[in-house]
Order: C-alpha cells, then sequence, then structure tokens
C-alpha cells in the first residue's frame, strides 16, 4: 500500500498520479520567453547548479512549479541572472519531459520514490568481483530500474586484480547486457578508463554501486581533473566543505566527444547498500530477466511467476535457463511483496 503523507524532501518527486487535462510540461508560458535552457548538474538543499550554455548558473525552482522537483539530469528553463558571476541567482520556470528515470526507494516499504537521475541513457552498474563481494541480487534490482526507468543498463565489474569475473558473467553475459571488467593495474595504466570510456562517449549514464566497489575511484579517472568529485562553484556558493554525497552529481566527460560536439556524461550517485523497488509494477520485473521472459509465454493469464501454474518451472526444467535465475526472479518478487529489502 503506498500512503501519500505529508512530505516536505525536495528531493523526493511524490508519487501522487498526476491530474488529467494539464497544460503540456513542456510549453514556455509567454512570460518566459526569454527563458535558456539549461541541464542540472547537482541539487544541494533546494540549490540547484545548472549548466547553461559554457556557464555554470545556480539556481532556485520558482514558486509556481509548486511540488515538482528538478533533479540531476533534467533539462530545465531559466530565467534571471544567468550570468554564473558568484552570489547570483537564476530561477527554474519549467522542466521538460524526462525521457527516462531511474527511480529508487530507500526499501521496498518506502512510499516515496526517489527520482536520482532523470534523462540517463544508460545505467553503469558498477560491482566489485571481490571486497565487497558480488551481489547478485543488488545486480538484478538495478537492472530492474533501469529496464522500468528506460536505462539501457551496463555492467562494469571492478577489481579483477583480486578475484575472477567468471561466475557473474556466466550469469550476466548471456543475458545481453554490455560489460567491462577492470582492474587496478588497468586503472593505474589509463587503460581501464579507455575501455569504460568507450562505452560512454556521448551518452549521459548513471554510475551506482554499493559503497567501496570503487566507483569513485573508476568516475575520477573518466573525468577532467579539475572536476573530480567536487565542483568549487557549488561549495561557493552553498559554504559547505565538500560536496555532499547524499545526492547525485553530473560530471563531463573527458574526450572529443561526438560529431555534434556533445560529450557525454557521468552522474556519479552516491553509494547503496540496497536498492528499493516499490515503485515498480510487479508485472514489469520479469523484463529485468531476458533469459526467463521467453518462458512466460505459458503462463496463465496475469501470472505473478511466483504461484503454482507458472510456466517458467518447466521451461528450467527443460534446460532453457539456470535455475539460480528462477530462484532469483522469484526471491525479488516475494521480497517485494513481504515489504522487504534483500
Ligand atoms: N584491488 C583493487 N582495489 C580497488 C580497485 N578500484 C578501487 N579500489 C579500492 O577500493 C576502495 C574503494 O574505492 P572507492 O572508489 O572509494 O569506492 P566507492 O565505490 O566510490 O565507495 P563509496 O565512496 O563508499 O561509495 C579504495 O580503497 C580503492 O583504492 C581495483 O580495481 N582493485
Ligand atoms: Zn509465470
Amino acid at each position: 500500500m503506498r500512503r501519500y503523507g505529508k512530505h516536505t524532501d525536495e528531493d523526493d518527486v511524490r508519487v501522487r498520479p498526476q491530474r488529467g487535462g494539464t497544460r503540456p510540461r513542456t510549453s514556455i508560458r509567454p512570460k518566459h520567453e526569454d527563458a535558456a535552457e539549461g541541464m542540472v548538474l547537482t541539487v544541494d538543499r533546494g540549490r540547484l547548479t545548472c549548466l547553461v550554455e559554457d556557464r555554470v548558473v545556480v539556481a532556485m525552482k520558482a514558486r509556481e512549479l509548486g511540488r515538482k522537483a528538478a533533479v540531476v539530469g533534467d533539462r530545465v528553463a531559466l530565467v534571471g541572472d544567468l550570468s554564473g558571476a558568484r552570489d547570483t541567482l537564476a530561477r527554474i520556470v519549467r522542466i521538460a519531459e524526462r525521457t527516462s528515470v531511474l527511480r529508487r526507494t530507500a526499501d521496498d516499504d518506502d512510499p516515496y520514490e526517489r527520482v536520482v537521475v532523470a534523462n540517463a541513457d544508460q545505467l553503469a552498474i558498477v560491482t566489485a568481483l571481490a571486497d565487497p563481494e558480488p551481489r547478485p541480487r543488488l545486480i538484478d534490482r538495478c537492472l530492474v530500474a533501469a529496464y522500468d526507468g528506460g536505462l539501457d543498463p551496463l555492467l562494469v565489474l571492478t577489481k579483477s586484480d583480486l578475484a575472477g569475473p567468471e561466475k557473474l558473467l556466466e550469469t550476466y553475459a548471456p543475458l545481453g547486457v554490455p560489460y567491462v571488467v577492470t582492474s587496478r593495474e588497468e586503472l593505474e595504466r589509463g587503460d581501464a578508463a579507455e575501455r569504460v570510456h568507450a562505452l560512454l562517449d556521448g551518452q549521459v549514464t548513471a554510475f551506482v554501486g554499493h559503497s567501496g566497489v570503487g566507483k569513485t575511484t573508476l568516475v575520477n579517472s573518466l573525468v577532467p581533473k579539475d572536476r573530480r568529485r567536487t565542483t568549487g562553484h557549488v561549495n561557493a556558493v552553498t559554504g559547505r566543505g565538500r560536496h555532499t554525497t547524499t545526492s547525485a552529481l553530473a560530471l563531463p566527460l573527458t574526450g572529443p566527444g561526438d560529431d555534434t560536439g556533445r560529450h557525454g556524461w557521468v552522474v556519479d550517485t552516491p553509494g547503496v547498500r540496497s536498492f528499493g523497488l516499490a515503485h515498480v509494477d510487479p508485472s514489469r520485473v520479469i523484463h529485468a530477466f531476458p533469459d526467463l521472459e521467453p518462458g512466460t509465454a505459458d503462463c496463465p493469464r496475469a501470472c505473478s511467476h511466483d504461484e503454482p501454474d507458472c510456466a517458467l518451472d518447466a521451461w528450467v526444467a527443460e534446460g532453457h535457463a539456470d535455475p539460480a535465475r528462477l530462484y532469483s526472479l522469484r526471491r525479488l518478487l516475494a521480497t517485494r511483496e513481504r515489504h522487504e529489502d534483500d
């Protein structure tokens, strides 16, 4: 059951259904004809830094936007002082329709989905091969969130100097999810960045991963030296010593960019312990299991895939898919139902 209690966190987007018949969200009202387009790079307690042309502009959401939150990756229209000079504040008057939305909840019982990143093309799921041990169930959850939100997933397997990738690749390579394996030595030589970069060029890629998997090390190898981890401008404005690690941060990818001169973007997100999926309709979970999905053709109507008549048991018994994958799917469905995270 979803609850819709009072909630004030600026970064949260409430899941209350939109009322129909409203003005298209992409329209700029006549009084904002002079609005400039920008992209949200960081959000920090109601202050948003936005890239407008080549300037970093600090802005606040206009009151007229109401509760609608702008998140990292959002394309926005801004008015006011767009000089990017210190102590100036612009206003965000419009948030464009999103092309993709990476959402998570704190756990499977959390009624408030957090939109972590908007408009990302890809989701890089960073997993260490050891230290910390890989957690396939977390990978599966990230895959569900990617498919549900309209992002193409890819796997980055780090720390191959500590353990081999064979076991994980046995499961995930056949799914057609692109992957790259990196080690400490390759990171130091620069080849790791080069190979990961090849998968990111011209794209907006959100990076997620359990704390300690080497996500920051990797992201820092992909972005210009002066943009690593923190942006001085944000600190000058907020007066904080460091960028908050509780929200996402968009960083430009180094390199030549594509034909249009568009560089890719890396969106670093805070390390996660779990990835709640309370917002995902159970019937959509199966899409993150493309190895099992064909086996559902003979399922009864509206099969939950966790019931006695489910056709997946026979499909797996016939050797079409790994029984461990069916176990993972059912465990994910069951923990969602019990409103627990695993
Ligand atoms: N052996 C080995 N260690 C690595 C590798 N990559 C990163 N590390 C180490 O793993 C530790 C964690 O790396 P971070 O980059 O801080 O990990 P993170 O995922 O950003 O963690 P949080 O900041 O907690 O989210 C550091 O001590 C890194 O030096 C690797 O390829 N091999
Ligand atoms: Zn079924």
